[in-house]
C-alpha cells in the first residue's frame, strides 16, 4: 500500500479513489473500518466513513479507528479526505478529526487543501470558490445539513479547533515545493501546525503534492490526493482495464438536493418513469416506502428514478416541520430499504446521487467494499460490490456530473467479460 485514506463520506471516497485510479494506481474502498486484516495488493486503500455530519467526538473516534487499521496494514502515509466545498459546521468535523490524526501521527504541520480545479473548486488567499462564486454565494449556502456561509477557510477552520490557522498563498505555491515546505516549517516554528494552502490549478496541487512527499498526513479533497499521486506515489498497474460491473436492470436513487443533482433529476425524468418520495408521508409510516418499491418493481426495465431531491425552499419547509436531522434520517432510512428491495427485485445497476444517500444505500445493501473503475465524469467512477449478488454502483457526489450523467453512466457502464 502506498496511501491510506480516511474519507468522511462514501461519494467523497469514490471521488478520490476514481481520480487516483486514473493514474494507474489500484484502489480499493472499504465501507467502514474492516474487522479483519485485508489481503489486498491495492496501492490506495480508502476507508469510507459516514462521519461528515455526526457528532465530532464520534467522527474523531471512527477516524482514529480507521487510521489505526490503515497503519496496521502498512500504510506509509495517511490522507484525510473531506469535501471540496469544506462541508462542516462550527463544531466540526474537519478540524477535530484532522487534529486527532495529527496527534496520532505526531505531524508538525497539517495542510488543508480542498481545491479540485477540474470540478471548479479553487482556493485563493484562503477563500474557497465554487466555479465563479465564493463558497458563501454558491448553492452550498443552502445545503440541507451543513450550509456553508463563510468562504474564508482560515475562519471556518479556526472556529472548529483550539489552535491558530496559517495560510500558504498562491504566490508561495507558484515559487515551488521548496518554498511551500519552508512556509510550513516557518508556521510550525511559530507554533502553528494547521495551514490552509491555496491552489487554483492542477500545477499548484502537483507542487503541494511534491512539498508533502515526506509528510505522513495531508488533508483535502481529491485534487490534493491526485497531486500527491502525481508527485509522490509510484504507478504500477493499469487498474481500470480489467474492471467490469454486472449487467442487468438499472435504477436511479437520488436524495441529493444540490443544484447539479436537481438538474440531473429533471433531465432523467424527461425520458424515464419517476417517483417522488414524500418526506412528510415517510414520517407517517412505511406506506410511501412500499409504494416506491412497487414502482421500481413495475418499471424495473425502464431505468426508473426514485428521488427526494427538492428545491431549497421545499427542503426548508420539510425541515421546519420535521426537524433537520429527523427528516434526513427518514429519507436515508427509506433509500436504504428501497435499494435493498430493488436488488431483491433483480436490479443490478444503481446510480445513487448524494453522499449521505449513497451511505444509506450501500449500508442498506450490506456492501462492505467496492472495486473502483473508470470515471464517468470527473470524480464519479463506476464501482462494483463483491459478495453473492454483485451490484454496479455509481455513487455520485451531489455537486458533480453533467446534466445527462445518469443516462450516460448507464449507457457506458463497463459490463462484459474481463479482458
Ligand atoms: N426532500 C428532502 N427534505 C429534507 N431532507 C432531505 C430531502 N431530500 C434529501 N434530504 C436529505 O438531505 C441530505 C442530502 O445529502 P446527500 O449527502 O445525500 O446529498 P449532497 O449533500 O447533495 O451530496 P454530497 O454529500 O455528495 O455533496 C440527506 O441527508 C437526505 O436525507
Ligand atoms: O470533494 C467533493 O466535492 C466530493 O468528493 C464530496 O465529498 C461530496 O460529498
Amino acid at each position: 500500500m502506498q496511501l491510506g485514506v480516511i474519507a468522511d463520506d462514501y461519494t467523497g471516497a469514490t471521488d478520490l479513489a476514481g481520480m487516483l485510479a486514473r493514474l494507474g494506481l489500484r484502489a480499493v474502498q472499504h465501507l467502514g473500518v474492516p474487522t479483519n486484516r485485508a489481503a489486498s495488493d491495492a496501492d490506495v486503500v480508502v476507508i469510507a466513513l459516514k462521519s461528515r455530519s455526526i457528532p465530532a467526538t464520534e467522527a474523531v473516534e471512527q477516524s482514529l479507528a480507521a487510521a489505526r487499521w490503515l497503519l496496521e496494514q502498512g500504510a506509509p502515509r495517511l490522507f484525510f479526505k473531506y469535501c471540496s466545498t469544506f462541508d462542516s459546521t462550527d463544531r466540526g468535523n474537519i478540524g477535530p478529526v484532522a487534529a486527532a490524526l495529527a496527534d496520532l501521527l505526531d505531524a508538525e504541520s497539517v495542510v488543508f487543501a480542498p481545491s479540485v480545479p477540474e470540478n471548479g473548486r479553487t482556493t485563493y488567499r484562503s477563500h474557497l470558490f465554487v466555479h465563479d462564486l465564493l463558497l458563501s454565494e454558491s448553492p452550498m449556502r443552502d445545503h440541507p445539513i451543513n450550509p456553508m456561509r463563510d468562504s474564508d477557510l482560515r475562519r471556518v477552520l479556526a472556529a472548529q479547533v483550539d489552535e491558530p490557522v496559517a495560510a500558504v498563498h498562491a504566490d508561495v505555491v507558484e515559487r515551488g515545493a521548496a518554498a511551500v515546505r519552508a512556509a510550513l516549517v516557518d508556521a510550525s516554528a511559530a507554533g502553528t501546525r494547521f495551514v490552509i494552502a491555496d491552489a487554483t490549478s492542477d500545477e499548484h496541487l502537483t507542487t503541494l503534492g511534491a512539498a508533502l512527499a515526506d509528510a505522513r498526513l495531508a488533508t483535502g479533497a481529491a485534487g490534493l490526493a491526485l497531486g500527491i499521486g502525481r508527485s509522490a506515489l509510484t504507478e504500477r498497474s493499469t487498474a481500470a482495464d480489467d474492471f467490469r460491473v454486472p449487467a442487468g436492470p438499472a435504477a436511479v436513487l437520488s436524495g441529493s438536493c444540490s443544484a447539479a443533482t436537481r438538474r440531473q433529476v429533471a433531465r432523467h425524468r424527461q425520458a424515464h418513469p419517476s417517483f417522488e418520495l414524500d418526506v412528510r408521508a415517510l414520517a407517517e409510516g412505511d406506506a410511501a416506502i412500499d409504494e416506491a418499491i412497487a414502482f421500481l418493481q413495475t418499471h424495473a426495465d425502464e431505468r426508473p428514478l426514485v428521488y427526494s431531491s427538492s428545491d431549497p425552499d421545499v427542503v426548508a419547509g420539510i425541515q421546519a416541520d420535521l426537524g433537520v436531522d429527523a427528516s434526513a434520517a427518514l429519507v436515508e432510512r427509506a433509500f436504504g430499504r428501497i435499494a435493498a428491495a430493488a436488488v431483491d427485485a433483480g436490479i443490478r445497476q444503481l446510480v445513487i446521487a448524494g453522499g449521505e444517500t449513497s451511505g444509506a444505500v450501500v449500508n442498506g445493501l450490506g456492501v462492505r467494499s467496492l472495486a473502483i473503475g473508470p470515471e464517468v465524469d470527473p470524480g464519479v467512477p463506476w464501482t462494483a460490490s463483491g459478495g453473492e449478488t454483485p451490484v454496479a454502483l455509481l455513487l455520485k457526489s451531489g455537486n458533480f456530473g453533467q446534466d445527462d450523467i445518469f443516462t450516460r453512466a448507464l449507457d457506458t457502464a463497463p459490463t462484459g467479460a474481463t479482458r
